[in-house]
């Protein structure tokens, strides 16, 4: 029976071109047989967001042996599950969405297409990784995550994960990064998250601006306090978004 290598299927929200997904191919083609199908262009704050309402075309840009590179008109969400019906031959043995040009900690996990590509994986069945660093430059430096990215994929390979479960990766900018902690999801919100603007023909627009207020920051659990202390935070993430501690008091309501 052929011994065949990993099946890796990547995809990210910065698109196909962008620094990140390139740099994540390099760090992983060593690991498996690599399948890119990443935007066409940048869709940042897509989450698990699909396209329903207008067709969704693929394109093969680049094939080498072990690597196939394709770029879609979809989101995120949508690269993975065209990716799945229309050009693999078997399911992935992985999912990794990354490398993100910014972090999506805390909170940022419900907005962040980076993770909706890791979120449509796992709930596919299969394990998933959403990889990003808190550096939003288009030419951010991502060579110190290289080695922990290899480590975690390769573990993930090894270990697989549990159903319903995916690991958001969150990185800090630092020329070395201290380590690895296991974290929680920081409490926190976006605030101030618009500006009023006047456009030229006189009429008002707003621009998503903002500021993430930590509302725990010495809380030494939090992914948060990982990314600013210099460590890589790693946060298993559900994709079961059930209440269930409230099921019981919902049904004294007796509704
Ligand atoms: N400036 C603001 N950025 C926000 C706000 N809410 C979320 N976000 C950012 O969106 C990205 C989406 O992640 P991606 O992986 O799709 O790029 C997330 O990381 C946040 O940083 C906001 O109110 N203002």
């Amino acid at each position: 029976m052929e011994n065949k290598k990993p099946l890796i299927l990547i995809s990210n929200d910065d698109g196909y071109q962008a620094k990140g997904i390139n740099e994540l191919i390099k760090y992983i083609r060593p690991l498996g047989e690599v399948v890119v199908m990443a935007p066409d262009s940048p869709r940042s704050g897509m989450a698990c967001a699909i396209t329903a309402d207008r067709p969704v075309k693929y394109t093969l840009i680049r094939k080498e042996p072990g690597l196939s590179v394709y770029k879609c008109s979809g989101t995120p969400t949508d690269c993975i599950k065209l990716a799945k019906y229309a050009v693999l031959d078997r399911q992935p043995d992985l999912v990794i969405g990354g490398i993100n040009h910014g972090d999506n900690a805390a909170v940022n996990v419900h907005y962040s297409g980076t993770m909706g590509v890791a979120i449509e994986g796992c709930l596919s069945g299969v394990p998933s990784i959403g990889f990003s660093i808190c550096d939003h430059h288009h030419d951010a430096d991502f060579e110190p995550t290289a080695e922990i990215i290899r480590k975690i994929t390769q573990k993930v390979i090894e270990n697989g994960l549990p159903q319903g479960i995916c690991l958001n990766v969150n990185f800090p900018v630092c020329p070395e990064i201290k380590g690895v902690k296991i974290c929680r999801q920081t409490v926190g919100q976006w605030t101030h998250e618009w500006a009023r603007r006047n456009h030229p023909n006189g009429s008002e627009y707003f621009w998503l601006t903002g500021d993430f207020e930590n509302h725990e920051p010495e809380e030494e659990d939090t992914d948060n306090w990982a990314l600013n202390n210099g460590y890589a935070a790693i946060t298993p993430t559900k994709v079961d978004v059930t209440a269930y501690e409230i099921i019981d008091e919902l049904k004294n309501w007796n509704l």
